[in-house]
């Protein structure tokens, strides 16, 4: 293990509680578009029920850049009051201002979250000085674990493992949510941070990849349309079948390239999929696109995919 890094030996029993699937949970509205609080109980009600390991709050696929302060808290109000103590609690606090972010920040630690989590800063593209103090600012306000979110694709700013490095030495840093699609990012910060950090797999289509290159979990944006592949994907590679894992990653890309194929976007077709399945959490907000009515049918052929997979693989 790396010297730097010796301050965290003993803590691999505190990581237990990432390791698993951790479904990012979608945002859930009413009819007209405001947050719902039944319908975000209902969503945890549905992941408590299929046995997840966690849920990682206020992301990327919860929507959380077209939502106010407001609105963020409320939600991670919501989720805690419904799954505190039932499973692991990640809120995702990342704001354009570093303001926002640790009045977010202080929220989630008074609601009894299990960490933190936080993008880059937006928008405009500052220096890794910057990126660092931005970090720093939202580990220092709160006792809270925190997990850096690494997410190149849409924030524009790619995570370095110096940076990375340099974050570590904080023990309050204990990992990073790695959603860049090479899986030699995920090797390399693994080797950074050695067994004592965790790294959590972020691209869905490559979750076994990333599994074996050395995530050991996952954090992903379509695990709530198909949280059994995932469960069955990961249960896989923990007995070593390497075959199966294989198989099953093949199925999960060939729905999530169908889900990404549709006119609505992919979250709007995910929660068509859900509303299907009896857990309405509404649609997405502008500017994501909701579905059409041509995918209305298209829609009844990615469950009829997923539903086959589950019989294939898990049943
Ligand atoms: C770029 C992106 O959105 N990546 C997703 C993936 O789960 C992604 O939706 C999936 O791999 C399908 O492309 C996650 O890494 C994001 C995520 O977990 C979140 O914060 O919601």
């Amino acid at each position: 293990m790396p010297k730097q890094y010796e301050h965290q030996e003993g803590s691999s029993l505190r990581l237990e509680k990432f390791h698993g699937i951790i479904p990012a949970f979608y945002a859930c509205y009413d009819d007209q578009g405001n947050i719902s609080e039944p319908r975000t109980k209902a969503l945890c009600d549905y992941l408590l029920e299929k046995k997840v390991q966690g849920v990682y709050v206020g992301g990327s696929s919860g929507e959380c850049i077209y939502q106010n302060l407001d609105e963020r808290k409320a939600i991670l109000g919501y989720v805690a009051e419904h799954l505190k103590g039932k499973m692991t609690l990640i809120a995702h606090v990342g704001a354009p201002s570093t303001r926002d972010s640790v009045e977010l920040a202080k929220h989630a630690a008074s609601l009894g979250y299990d960490a933190l989590s936080a993008i880059p800063p937006i928008y405009f593209k500052l220096p890794d000085s910057a990126v660092y103090k931005y970090w720093s600012e939202i580990i220092d306000a709160t006792p809270l674990d925190f997990i850096i979110y690494n997410i190149p694709q849409t924030t524009g700013y790619t995570l370095t493992t110096s940076l990375f490095a340099k974050l570590l030495a904080n023990p309050k840093v204990i990992g990073v949510k790695n959603s860049s699609m090479p899986t030699m990012d995920i090797e390399r910060f693994k080797k950074v941070g050695g067994d004592n950090v965790i790294v959590f797999n972020g691209p869905d289509e490559q979750f076994v990849a990333g599994r074996i290159m050395g995530a050991d979990a996952g954090i992903g944006g379509t695990y709530g349309a198909m949280p059994e592949l995932f469960l069955q994907a990961n249960q896989f590679i923990q007995q070593g079948k390497f075959e199966e894992a294989k198989l099953i990653q093949s199925e999960i890309n060939d729905i999530i390239i169908a889900l990404v194929s549709l006119d609505g976007s992919m979250y709007a077709v995910i929660k068509e999929v859900l509303n299907r399945r009896g857990v309405n959490i509404g649609s997405v907000r502008g500017p994501l696109e909701g579905i059409s009515n041509e995918d209305a049918g298209r829609i009844d052929k990615i469950i009829h995919m997923i539903d086959k997979s589950i019989a294939r693989f898990c049943e």
